[in-house]
C-alpha cells in the first residue's frame, strides 16, 4: 500500500475522546479488482481515526490488515478465507467496530467511494442515486477490473446505511478538461461517437492532489506551475498538467494505454490484437486477459513487483533487467512527449508505490535529460523519505520531486465538501 503522508494526521486516543458529537466523518473505499482499502477520517480536524485493507478477495486465503489509529493500539492481521466484496465489506465493517468506530455511529456524514470509470458525464464528485449507479454500471465494459468492485462496494454501503449519503469520486474526473485534440482518437469520427470512444484517463485524484501537493512544495500556486505527474503503482499513468488543469494523459478507453504496468502492456500498435486473432486463433477475450493481465511487468520477466526485479537485477537476472529497462523506457518517452505538450515545465513529481520509493526507477528515467533541463541529485533521490521532497540538483531548470499521493484522503475532502455544502 502507498505510504499516506499528507495533511491528514493519526489521531491519539485523547484527540479521539474530545472530538465533537457531530456528523464529521467520512468512511472510503477504494474497492479494486482483489482488494478493498479503506479509511475512516474525521473531517473537522482532518485526522485518520483507522485504515486498512483486505487483499487477495477470492482466493484461498485473504488477507484483513487494519490500523487501528484512533485507539493507538497495535496494527491486526489476520487471515480468513473471503469470498467476494460483500464478505470484505463485512471484515471491514468488523474491524471498524472492534474499535467502537462501526458503521452505525451518529458521527459519520458520508461515505465516499472511489469510482474508476465514469465516462464523460462526471466532473467532480457526485451523491450516487439509483440512476448514478446504472450510468456507472453501464460503463463496464470499459474498466471490467474496477468498475464491477467498485459498484459491489456502493451497493454493500447502502445497503448497510441506506440513510447517508454515498458519494462517488471518478478516477476519470480530473480529466475531463483534455482540449479535444488530445482526448479525440484519430479514428472514424462517427463509430467513434457512437461508442463514445475517447481517452478518459485515470488515476485523476491522485494526479489532482499530487500537482497541487507539488505547487506547495515548491510555494508557489497551483494555477501558476506546470506539471508532469508520474503515478507508478499496480497501474500507471503520467498526466501533463497545465496550471492545475490536466491537458493529457496516458491512459485512454480504458486503463490499459500508456506506461508499462505490473500486468499491463501499456502501448502496443492495435494490431498486435488482430495478428494474434488470425496466426494464433486467440479469442478476443483471451487477447483482452494477455494484455490485461499477463503482460507489462509479469509478462516480461514474470514478476509485477518492482522491489523483486530490483532484487533480481542485483543478481544479475537479465529478464529482469530487460524488464526494466523497458519499464523506463516508456516513462522517458512520455516525459519528453508531455514536455512538448505543456511547452514549459517546472516540475515532474514521482508517485504511487514505485514511483516514491524506487529511486533506481527514478535515476534510470531521469539520467541524460539535461537537454530537457532535468538534473537529479544522486543522494537527494537515495534518501528514503515519507513526505513530499525534492529529488533534482541545484542547477537543474525543472524540479523533480516525490510527493506521496493520498487518493483517499482526497475522496474524504471531496466528499465532505459536498454533502457539507
Ligand atoms: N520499496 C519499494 N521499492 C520498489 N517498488 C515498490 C516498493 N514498495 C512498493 N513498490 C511497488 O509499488 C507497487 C504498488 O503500488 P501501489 O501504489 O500501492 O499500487 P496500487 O494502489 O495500484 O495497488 C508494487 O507493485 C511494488 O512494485
Ligand atoms: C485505473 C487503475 O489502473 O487503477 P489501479 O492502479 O488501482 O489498478
Ligand atoms: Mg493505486
Amino acid at each position: 500500500m502507498t505510504a499516506n503522508a499528507g495533511p491528514a494526521t493519526d489521531a491519539t486516543a485523547a484527540a479521539q475522546a474530545d472530538a465533537p458529537a457531530e456528523a464529521t466523518q467520512v468512511l472510503v473505499l477504494n474497492s479494486g479488482s482483489s482488494s478493498v482499502k479503506y479509511q475512516l477520517l474525521d473531517m473537522a480536524d482532518s485526522t485518520r481515526l483507522a485504515t486498512g485493507l483486505v487483499e487477495r478477495i477470492g482466493e484461498e486465503t485473504s488477507r484483513v490488515t487494519h490500523a487501528p489509529l484512533a485507539t493507538g493500539g497495535a496494527k491486526r492481521e489476520r487471515e480468513q478465507p473471503i469470498a467476494d466484496h460483500e464478505e470484505a465489506l463485512r471484515a471491514v465493517t468488523e474491524e471498524l467496530t472492534a474499535d467502537g468506530l462501526g458503521l452505525d455511529s451518529p458521527k459519520l456524514a458520508a461515505i465516499g467511494h472511489r469510482v474508476v470509470h465514469g465516462g464523460q458525464r462526471f466532473s467532480g464528485p457526485t451523491v450516487i442515486d439509483r440512476e448514478v449507479l446504472a450510468e456507472i454500471e453501464r460503463l463496464i465494459p470499459v474498466a471490467p477490473l474496477h468498475n464491477p468492485a467498485n459498484i459491489t462496494g456502493i451497493r454493500t454501503a447502502m445497503g448497510l446505511r441506506p440513510d447517508l449519503p454515498q458519494v462517488a469520486v471518478f478516477d476519470t474526473a480530473f480529466h475531463t478538461t483534455m482540449p479535444e485534440h488530445a482526448a479525440r482518437y484519430a479514428l472514424d469520427v462517427e463509430t467513434a461517437d457512437a461508442h463514445r470512444i475517447r481517452r478518459y484517463g485515470f488515476h485523476g485524484t491522485s494526479h489532482a492532489y499530487v500537482s497541487r501537493e507539488t505547487a506547495k512544495l515548491l510555494g508557489r500556486d497551483v494555477t501558476d506551475v506546470n506539471v508532469i505527474v508520474l503515478h507508478l503503482g499496480n497501474g500507471a499513468s503520467a498526466s501533463a498538467v497545465e496550471g492545475g488543469r490536466c491537458v493529457d494523459t496516458s491512459m485512454g478507453l480504458t486503463p490499459l494505454e500508456g506506461l508499462v504496468m505490473g500486468t499491463r502492456s501499456g502501448d502496443i500498435d492495435p494490431a498486435v490484437t488482430f495478428h494474434l486473432r488470425r496466426v494464433a486463433g486467440m479469442s478476443v477475450d483471451e487477447v483482452d486477459e494477455l494484455l490485461n493481465k499477463k503482460s507489462g511487468l509479469i509478462g516480461l520477466c514474470g514478476d509485477n513487483d518492482m522491489r523483486e526485479i530490483g532484487r533480481r537485477m542485483g543478481e544479475g537476472d537479465r529478464a529482469a533487467q530487460l524488464a526494466f529497462e523497458i519499464y523506463v523506457h516508456r516513462l522517458r518517452k512520455y516525459v519528453g512527449a508531455y514536455t512538448a505538450v505543456l511547452g514549459r515545465v517546472d516540475a515532474v513529481a514521482f508517485t504511487a508505490g514505485v514511483g516514491e520509493n524506487s529511486a533506481a526507477v527514478r535515476e534510470a528515467s531521469m539520467r541524460g535529460l539535461g537537454a530537457l533541463g532535468i538534473e537529479l541529485d544522486a543522494v537527494r533521490n537515495s534518501v528514503r523519505g515519507s513526505s513530499a521532497r525534492l529529488i533534482s540538483a541545484d542547477t537543474s531548470r525543472v524540479a523533480v520531486a516525490v510527493v506521496p499521493t493520498d487518493e483517499e484522503l482526497e475522496i474524504a475532502t471531496q466528499t465532505y465538501a459536498l454533502v457539507s455544502a
